[in-house]
Formats: structure tokens, sequence, C-alpha cells
């Protein structure tokens, strides 16, 4: 007769963790509330449904933490701001409800950007969170705080919002992997908004396993028990045989940093090796994707969030961006005219793209993650100031086109030994086969034993 194996419970996962957010998130600073009790009360009632004889529920043991821009229900959904009413949320929102009766449990909430508009995790009224590898740097942005928890082994899985990048920048600036699903299959209930149109609740892991089974519940549905873990990589063959790569001519350009495009490049090799065919594809407008997302975020979101503006205590960046949107929409309807037309062509341009091929290939970003400048007040930005507008050049393109995209992490760059992050963009609906295709071409991006102090 053999014994029964012994089985970590789940209150042994979360007060791993919980120890681990003790010791690194200190000097990380990438959440802003950390639910102990909660976390070990809900890890505590799992462990005793499977000891009264119940199965497991499908992620039972996953921990994860909430971009604060997420309703929990007791938690006040502040969005890193001073601006909110200070009522916390009697419901969680749907995406939360899904992963808890999955049995996920969440730790906490994740540092951003004020409002999700940033690309640094420095506008945040906590001040800015450390990118793990160097924390000099910023963690990118506007989910910096949940990219920097996953990949400092706080959580398994984060939960971040994502207009015009802020989850697939976050996690490449800090070697993780990061959805912008399709639109409309995580239920955006119970998030604060920034530009509905483009808005995309998505989860960040650093395991394309643990990716796929939160995307799975994250959509309503229910993955199978035991979550695929270990992204080993290709083991060889024509894995990819007929698969057709488009590699966007106008986002693999010269503007980006040497380290990313030889990154990109290994990654088309990578792809071609394992049967797929990669080939040039274009999207001319996506050089004029930024000044149009600016102009449309900006007015939506000036709709959207008055009542934050209203307040009277939101900083310098949300209140810039709220009276352009503002402006542009009394002032200047031309100049939103024509950046609802530059959308348009770039669905019809996207489209026609995922015609000629099954997927898009870019970098995520044109530079691995900025410093922040030296001696800064607490929400200091990026040393270059002209650096932090066009880190979202390439991302912003799959949020105007209505496509969902995966950043996968595709090692470091040997210029500064930072993560770089490719992307893969598909059409409507092929977000599952993004990430599958993502477990095969993700590279490790190993975090130095102590991150570069600051
Ligand atoms: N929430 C987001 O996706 C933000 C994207 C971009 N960084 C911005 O500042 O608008």
């Amino acid at each position: 007769m053999s014994l029964p194996r012994p089985r970590a419970s789940v209150e042994d996962a979360v007060l791993a963790r919980l120890r681990r957010i003790d010791s690194a998130d200190g000097s990380l600073r990438s959440l802003v509330l950390v639910d102990e009790l909660g976390a070990l009360r809900h890890a505590r009632a799992l462990d005793a449904e499977v000891a009264a004889g119940s199965v497991p529920r499908p992620l039972a043991g996953l921990t994860y933490v909430v971009k604060d821009n997420i309703d929990v229900a007791g938690q006040v959904t502040a969005c890193a701001s001073h601006g909110h009413d200070g009522v916390a949320a009697v419901h969680d929102a749907p995406v939360v409800a899904r992963l808890r009766a999955a049995g996920a449990v969440v730790l906490g909430r994740a540092n951003m950007d004020e409002l999700a508009m940033g690309a640094s995790t420095a506008t945040s009224v906590h001040g800015a969170t450390r990118n793990p590898y160097d924390h000099r740097r910023s963690p990118g942005g506007s989910s910096g705080g949940c990219a920097a928890a996953v990949a400092s082994g706080l959580a398994d899985l984060a939960v971040g919002t994502d207009t015009g990048g802020s989850v697939r920048e976050p996690a490449a600036q800090c070697g993780v992997l990061g959805l912008a699903p399709s639109p409309g299959f995580v239920p955006a209930g119970g998030v604060v908004p920034f530009d509905p149109s483009c808005d995309r609740v998505g989860p960040i892991a650093a395991d394309a396993g643990v990716l796929a089974a939160a995307l799975t519940t994250m959509t309503g549905g229910t993955p199978r028990p035991g979550l695929g873990r270990g992204t080993d990589g290709p083991r060889g063959g024509a894995e990819l045989a007929g698969l057709r790569v488009g590699l966007v001519t106008e986002l693999a350009d010269a503007t980006n940093q040497p380290g990313v495009l030889a990154r990109l490049h290994e990654s088309a090799d990578l792809l071609r090796a394992l049967g797929a065919e990669v080939v040039p594809a274009t999207v001319p407008d996506a050089p004029r994707a930024l000044a149009a997302y600016l102009d449309l975020t900006s007015a939506a979101a000036a709709r959207v969030l008055a009542p934050w503006l209203a307040s009277g205590r939101c900083g310098p960046e949300v209140v810039r961006r709220l009276r352009l949107g503002r402006s542009l929409a009394e002032q200047r309807p031309a100049a939103l005219a024509e950046a609802a037309e530059v959308r348009q062509r770039l669905r019809a341009q996207v489209a026609a793209a995922l015609t000629d091929h099954d997927v898009l290939l870019s970098p995520t970003l044109p530079t691995t993650a900025p410093l922040f400048a030296p001696a800064g007040p607490p929400n200091a930005s990026v040393a270059d100031p002209m650096l932090a507008p066009y880190t979202d050049c390439w991302t912003v393109v799959a949020n105007l086109a209505g496509v969902p995209a995966l950043s996968v992490p595709a090692g470091t760059s040997p210029a500064d030994g930072m993560p770089v992050g490719v992307m893969l963009t598909g059409a409507v609906g092929s977000d599952h086969r993004l990430v599958a295709l993502g477990a095969l071409l993700a590279r490790p991006c190993p975090l130095p034993d102590q991150p570069v102090a600051d």
C-alpha cells in the first residue's frame, strides 16, 4: 500500500509568497496594499474544502496581484491617485470573481502610473516602482507594479490593464509575458476605464502555462487541472511548419536600439528554425499611431474620468491629458476626426497584414527600461524626458486596430543586460494561439542575484 503523496497546502503557497513580499518589496515597491489576512483566510478555506473531500479548484494555489485600478471587494480602487472617492468596492470586478471562483488567491494591489496614464510607474502617488533587474531603472508602465512583482516571484500572476501598451510594456521591461487580449474577451466591469474603445484587461506571468490557464479563467472558461509549468522552449523539429509570420517593416526599423533589434532578429531566426516562414509585412500608418492614440485616448479619458479631474487632487500628467482631451473635443474636432481616420486605416492595414500572415512579429518597445532621473523627487520621471512619450509607439497599434498582442521575453540586450520583449500580434480570437507561440519563443532573462542598487 502506498501512502498518499503529501500535497503542499494553498496556505503554504500563500505564506511563501507573503514572506517573499516581506523581504523583497521594501526596496522594489511594487505593491501598494498587501492583504495578508484576506489571502490567508481564502487559502485556508480552499484547503478546508479539499480536506472535506472536494476536488481542488483548477487554479488552487495560484497567487496573484491586481493593478490598483481593478475592484476587489472591501478595497479602495485608488488608481495610485489622490483623486479617488475613498469608498471601498462592494463587489469584486468580474475578472477577479472568476479568478476567485477558480481558486486563485489575490495577495494585494500593484502600483501603477496614476489612472494608468504613463509608461514608467513614476506618476504614482506612491512614487516609482523599481525595475527588479536594476533599481535605477523604470519597470515600465503603467502596470509596472504588476510586472515587477511577477518578475521578482512575489506572485505567480498579475492582472493589469492595457490601453496603449500598459500590460505589454512593463512585461517586456521586466522579462515576463504580458497579453493584451482580444477586445471584450476579458470583462472590463469593475475596472476604472481610460478609453473604453482601447482598454483591455490582461494577464502578466513569468510562465506561459500560468498565463494560458489564467487567460482561460479570465475569459470565463475552466482550465484543465494542473497548470502546465515550464517554458522549456522548442524541442526542435518543424513544429511551426506552414506558419506564416510577418515581420512588420515599419516597427522593426532602425529607430529601435541595436540590442532590441538583435533579439528581434534572433526571435525571427528561432521561428524559422521551427519551420515557420518569416517574411516582411507592412502596416504603413504604424508610425502615425502614437499621435492618433494620444489624441483619441485623451478625448475619451476627458469624458469618462471627469469626476476624477473634478476632485482637484489628480497629478500633473493626468490633469494635462484630461485638459488636452477636453480642448480637443471642444476646440479642435478636426484633429480628432483626423486621428479617427488614422485609426480606421490602421484597422484595415492590420486586418490585411493578418490575412497575408498568421501572426505579426515586431519589437514590443524600441528600447529597454530607461534610467530614472538621478536624485529626482519621488515622482521623478525617467532621465531622458524625450523617451517616455515614445515608449508606446509600437504597442498602441494593437489597441487602435482592435486585435490581441502578446509581449514575450526574448533574452537580454547585449548593451545593458536589460530584458527585451518581442511582440506577437494576431487576429481577434487568436489569443491562446499567441500564448502557445510565446511559449515556444520565450527566452529566459535571468534576474541577477542582487539587482543593481540605487
Ligand atoms: N494604460 C496604458 O496602456 C497607457 C499607455 C501609455 N503608456 C500611455 O501613457 O498612455
